[in-house]
């Protein structure tokens, strides 16, 4: 009753259904027949509202007393008419944390704001347990004045149906938790292989290092080319051999507009453009970075310069991806008795330092 007394009874807008269809106010008296006609349909209505939900009630504001249903007790589990008529009955059934809302639920209709009471909870059966209602309620009478004196309310068993929900919605929050543990999962074995990827790249670059190859350009590295040539160097000394240095120009320019991938990949493509105008005995390597360095046995200064600007030509007139340009300084020097390989290369070096002054240029020794 405390609650049903503290709630404002300010009259519903839309919400005062009125089995005469009077208006509120000044509301006509009845004649003992037409009262008669109107009890025989609310008893009629009750009936099939009796039929088609699991329990009723009604409540008599006057009395304050509420009357339930045979089958209301029934769908609890209680002896029919076995509990206080009074509202504190309800009140004391509703579990604890859906009474809130009940109270809103029903605080909104008498504001009018809803055009029938209609709340979902959970409700104490005999054994302890509890079921989830329906419940649904409307003023059915007014008194002169226009206020609420009977409400009439009609409860259904919905359990099933709210733990089907929530089986429902167990399942999709479980559907979603796998669907995340096999995002995350897929995300880990990528970076994984990223990883292993990345490992292997590294790899391999040390073990072509170590078998005396440039891992990118596929070329000898600089220390095998020593090796190589310290042992043929011996053997050919009376034979006249050219060394020639290939110095690319502005390379860091090109890295800094296309991207250090793309130097690469022009780096990869300078064996290629070199090797058809190079013999089987002559030996390219990647000197460091964007150097090369060339061994011709059996050539004299004059093929060897002659060689060197047909290169110059041909690195000049490529066009390599993305539409680049390149063009190359070149260094030569010719091997005489007795010059030692390092000396050699050293003369080389001397004579690119000066193609490096104007660039696309071949610079021999004097
Ligand atoms: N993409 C790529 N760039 C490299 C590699 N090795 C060296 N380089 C770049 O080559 C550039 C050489 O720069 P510099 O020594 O200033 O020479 P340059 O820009 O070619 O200028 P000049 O030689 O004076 O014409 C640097 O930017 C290096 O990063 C490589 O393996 N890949």
């Amino acid at each position: 009753m405390q609650f049903i007394n503290s709630i404002r009874w300010r009259q519903p807008q839309n919400a005062g259904f009125r089995p005469d269809g009077s208006c509120r106010q000044g509301t006509p008296m009845k004649s003992d027949a037409e009262l008669e006609r109107l009890r025989s349909v609310e008893s009629t209505l009750q009936l099939a509202l009796d039929i088609v939900s699991d329990g009723i009630w009604e409540w008599d504001r006057l009395t304050g007393t509420v009357k339930r249903s045979a089958r209301w007790y029934l769908m609890l589990g209680y002896e029919p008419f076995s509990l206080p008529e009074t509202v504190d009955t309800w009140l004391n059934l509703i579990h604890p944390d859906d009474h809130p809302a009940t109270m809103a639920a029903m605080q909104r209709y008498l504001d009018g704001e809803a055009s029938l009471f209609s709340a979902r909870y959970r409700f104490r059966r005999a054994d302890g347990h509890y079921i989830w209602l329906h419940d649904q309620a409307r003023f059915v009478e007014y008194d002169q004045h226009g206020e609420p004196i009977r409400m009439l309310g009609a409860h259904q068993d919905i359990h099933r149906q709210v733990q089907a929900e929530e089986e429902q919605r167990r399942h999709q929050a479980h559907l979603e938790r796998l669907n995340r543990e096999l995002e995350q999962k897929v995300e880990e074995r990528t970076r994984a292989l990223a990883d292993t990827n990345a490992a292997l790249a590294q790899q391999l670059a040390l073990s072509r290092e170590q078998a005396g190859t440039d891992y990118l350009t596929g070329l000898y590295n600089r220390r095998h080319f020593d090796q190589i040539l310290s042992q043929r160097w011996h053997r050919d000394e009376q034979h006249p051999s050219a060394i020639v240095l290939l110095d690319l120009d502005y390379f860091k320019a090109v890295n800094d507009r296309h991207g250090h991938q793309t130097g690469d990949r022009l780096l990869q493509a300078i064996p290629e453009l070199l090797r058809p105008h190079l013999r089987r005995q002559d030996l390219l390597a990647r000197w460091g970075g964007e150097e090369f360095i060339l061994w011709l046995p059996d050539t004299d200064a004059t093929d060897a310069l002659r060689l060197s600007e047909r290169l110059r030509h041909t690195l000049a007139e490529a066009r390599f991806c993305e539409d680049i340009h390149l063009t190359g300084s070149f260094g030569v020097a010719v091997c005489r008795p007795g010059d030692l390989l390092e000396q050699v290369i050293q003369r080389a070096d001397a004579c690119l330092y000066r193609a490096k002054g104007e660039r696309n240029k071949v610079v021999g020794e004097d």
